[in-house]
């Protein structure tokens, strides 16, 4: 499972790159918006925590030429080589500008999947993460989890070359599930990032130990 943070709060992706093993960070127009950072100001501060990461840069544009000509000026402006990704939604012209950008060489992550058909032609038109929201979907009475289990299992069977990108969470049960269903990779807030790694017998025990090791660890270091 890759884990990536999706949020563009510095503070959070600060304390989280500490110790948390995250592979990138996934960025939106609403989580700009919750950051209340311009997209320059915000990627510039996040290339300056993840180092290598990956980088997922949501586009505004909506016709495909303009999608593509938004996509390569974010991968020449920021200079993230190959660790860019543009984030695409899966319309008409969003599939178009996936292929153009593919052939082009640019990482395509395909966003804003509902269904197990959106995310297979993503993968068709070539795109390396596909992103299905699962809260958003288990909060219209469908079932995100296992829209994301019949990506992963399509892309298993068919050997394709794309990765299911979870995302929209609100639990950590859903991203158990999600990889019990073999997604890839998950995008997960800072929150639930922390609530991920908890667990309140983890602290009983640890306790524990400090008062049971007291004055039996006698090798300095
Ligand atoms: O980029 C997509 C987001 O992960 C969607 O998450 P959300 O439903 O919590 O806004």
């Amino acid at each position: 499972m890759i884990y990536m943070a999706d949020t563009a709060d510095i503070a959070a992706l600060k304390h989280l790159y500490e110790f948390f093993p995250l592979e990138g960070i996934t960025t939106n127009p609403t989580i700009l918006k919750m950051a209340g950072q311009p997209l320059s100001v915000a990627v510039d501060q996040i290339k300056a925590i993840v180092g290598d990461g990956m980088i997922h840069i949501q586009v505004m544009s909506e016709n495909a030429d303009d999608i593509v000509r938004e996509a390569k000026k974010y991968k020449t402006y920021f200079d993230l080589g190959d660790n860019y990704y543009t984030k695409i939604p899966v319309t008409p012209q969003g599939y178009k500008a996936m292929s153009i950008l593919k052939d082009a060489g640019i990482n395509v992550t395909a966003t804003a999947i509902f269904t197990q058909q959106q995310a297979l032609v993503a993968a068709k038109a070539g795109a390396d993460f596909v992103a299905p929201y699962v809260s958003r979907l288990d909060n219209i009475s469908s079932h995100g989890i296992d829209v994301v289990g019949d990506i992963a299992k399509n892309i298993i069977e068919y050997e394709l070359n794309t990765k299911v990108l979870a995302a929209s969470f609100k639990t950590v049960d859903q991203i158990y599930r999600v990889s019990m269903k073999r997604a890839h990779s998950a995008t997960i807030s800072p929150e639930i990032l922390m609530q991920l790694i908890k667990h309140p017998m983890t602290d009983i025990s640890v306790k524990t130990f400090l008062e049971d090791g007291q004055g039996l660890y006698d090798v300095e270091f």
